[in-house]
């Protein structure tokens, strides 16, 4: 647990009076798969926003590869290695497919300004590699073929493919994806945790995901925090969760 590439350490996060977040106790180690599920309102995707910086803390320490992040802004979050997908996706809608990954590249891409302006010298080798980067990421992701169109065209599985696509174009060690299967057929989803399993093991990701499809989420992650009402009512792997009492309750709703 010391070698943690994500932890969280006692972390709550109060909005007026309500605990959203209370006394989170969180790791993930490198290479790892875990899943984050609860019922609605439960502080999932506050979590998120704490480790991406949206949200501060009230209380509590988050450290990412050692070093605290607390206090850091969401863009010097993303250049330390953390990208995240949103739950409703936030494409650049009027934008190609394309260019939405061209420009998630550029927040890491090496050349000045005056080079830009001037379009000389590595401005150009660079502009080249992150082209074929780009398209190398949309075939990954199944849509190539698809460079052109405009993001808001694409179906709404296409979007959660290529926010993530986007999300990787960052080079995060660390991948944070809040409900990438929503609103997806079987079949899609089928197919989101193959690729998901996959883009793991071929970029040497840590991934981290909130999830309310159980198949997805027991069929990919390594281990599961359940949370309810703020807090964590029970972690472990697949198996264990399943059987967890106090998940049973929380998830068929019966007195607890
Ligand atoms: N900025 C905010 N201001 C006030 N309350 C907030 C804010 N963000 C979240 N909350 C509240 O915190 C609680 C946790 O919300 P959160 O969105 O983290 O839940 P969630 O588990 O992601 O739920 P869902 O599955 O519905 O997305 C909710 O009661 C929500 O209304």
């Amino acid at each position: 647990m010391s070698d943690a590439l994500l932890k969280a350490e006692n972390v709550s996060e109060v909005f007026g009076g309500l605990k959203a977040v209370s006394d989170f106790n969180f790791y993930i180690n490198p290479g790892e798969l875990v899943g984050l599920i609860g019922p609605n309102g439960a502080g999932k995707t506050t979590a998120f926003n704490l480790f991406t910086g949206v949200y501060q803390p009230t209380t509590g320490q988050i450290t990412f590869a050692g070093d605290s992040i607390v206090g850091l802004k969401p863009y010097q979050i993303t250049q330390r290695g953390i990208a995240r997908t949103f739950q409703n996706i936030r494409l650049f809608s009027e934008l190609s497919v394309l260019d939405n990954v061209k420009i998630a590249f550029h927040s890491h891409v090496k050349y000045g300004m005056l080079e830009a302006v001037l379009r000389m010298g590595r401005y150009f080798s660079e502009e080249e590699r992150v082209e074929e980067e780009s398209r190398r990421l949309l075939r990954i992701f199944h849509l190539d073929g698809q460079e052109d169109e405009k993001a808001k065209n694409l179906p709404y599985g296409a979007q959660r493919r290529l926010e993530i696509a986007r999300a990787l174009a960052t080079k995060p060690k660390l991948l944070l994806l809040d409900e990438p299967a929503a609103g997806m057929n079987p079949q899609e989803t089928k197919e989101l945790m193959d690729m998901i399993r996959w883009i793991r093991k071929e970029f040497g990701l840590t991934i981290l995901l909130i999830e309310h499809d159980m198949s997805l989420v027991m069929g990919i992650c390594e281990r599961i925090y359940v949370l309810e009402y703020g807090s964590t009512i029970a972690e472990g792997t697949p198996e264990e969760i399943k059987k967890n009492p106090e998940v049973i309750r929380a998830y068929l709703g019966g007195e607890g």
